[in-house]
């Protein structure tokens, strides 16, 4: 309590990045990754706030050098998320004031260069979607952990449609079977584990994880390759991908899915002297990111379930 008023309250550092190169010249080359690391602390401190006191804070940029050191200190590779949980449980049992970490990573997904159909062994090349990872540690051991995927950007030309929808004077979409479906994809997943001693030990199974998950949700999202789907609306497609995504992982509690409609429009231009300059046959099409549709959900495990 603060002068009778009740503050919630966290501080810490955003967007630290941060590189780390593993030296390994005599098994499938150098590895590296790129992270921009957040990190937010729940800590007892209320006199800052209150009277100008700062004798609790831990500064942000004491949180900015751990980051550094923490990544000097994994002599061997390691996943986003355990370096996540690393850090988190660090500033949460470090500090006697920090009851709990909070840590965010995005991870730049470069990937190892193949040269003359072999793996490079120190070219790398940057692919699009990106690698996320989401810690609280608490100090008691309790912890939340989720991975998730950003601009994982997926587009088929058929096999998806948008009809019956309520139609009113406002309406002038027409009904469709056939039209392109695009979309960038952000989700997070949130794994079971709810104690850092539930943790998995092998250091890789959460990237293997991340490989796999992606593998369902696009395998999900377009159908066997020959024949594809038919997608009825953006919302059916979300709930089919979070669903085999619950399905076929057990350890994953929960997923949230965020898939813009990004809108592929149908060209037709005309004029009275030449009415059809342009007419649409499922060819020519103005791609628009603005305005897009933006569906979203988050399926999870009901208790009769478990
Ligand atoms: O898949 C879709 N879902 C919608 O909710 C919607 N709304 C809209 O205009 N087009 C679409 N498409």
């Amino acid at each position: 309590m603060a002068e009778g008023f009740k503050l919630d309250q966290k501080h810490g550092k955003s967007r630290v990045r941060v590189s780390r190169v593993w030296r390994q010249p005599l098994s499938g080359g150098d590895a590296i990754v790129e992270w921009n690391v957040s990190v937010s602390l729940f800590s007892d401190c209320l006199p800052a706030y209150t009277s100008g006191d700062n004798s609790a804070i831990v500064a942000t940029d004491s949180m900015k050098n751990t980051v550094y050191a923490k990544a000097k200190e994994c002599s061997e590779v390691v996943s986003v998320e355990v370096f996540a949980i690393i850090l988190a449980r660090h500033f949460s049992s470090f500090y006697p004031q920090v009851s709990a970490a909070e840590v965010k990573i995005v991870e730049k997904p470069w990937e190892r260069m193949v040269v003359s159909g072999r793996p490079h062994s120190h070219g790398f090349k940057l692919g699009s979607e990106m690698h996320t990872t989401e810690v609280t540690a608490k100090k008691c051991g309790a912890l939340s952990l989720a991975s998730g995927i950003q601009q994982l950007s997926l587009l088929k030309t058929t096999m998806s449609g948008f009809e019956e929808f309520v139609r009113d004077k406002y309406t002038l979409l027409p009904e469709t079977r056939e039209r392109m479906m695009a979309t960038e994809v952000t989700t997070s997943w949130r794994y079971t584990y709810d104690h850092v001693s539930q943790i998995p030990p092998d250091p890789f199974c959460f990237t293997e994880r991340y490989k796999d998950v992606k593998k369902v949700l696009e395998e999900t999202f377009f159908g066997p390759p020959d024949t594809g789907v038919y997608s009825p609306s953006v919302q059916n497609t979300l709930y089919l991908m979070a669903k085999a995504v619950l399905n076929r992982f057990q350890d994953i509690a929960s997923i949230h899915l965020r898939m813009p409609n990004l809108h592929f429009l149908p060209v037709n231009l005309s004029s009275k002297e030449n009415p059809t300059m342009v007419k649409f046959d499922n060819d020519v099409y103005v791609p628009t990111d603005e305005p897009h549709g933006t569906i979203e959900a988050t399926l999870s495990r009901t208790m009769s379930k478990m």
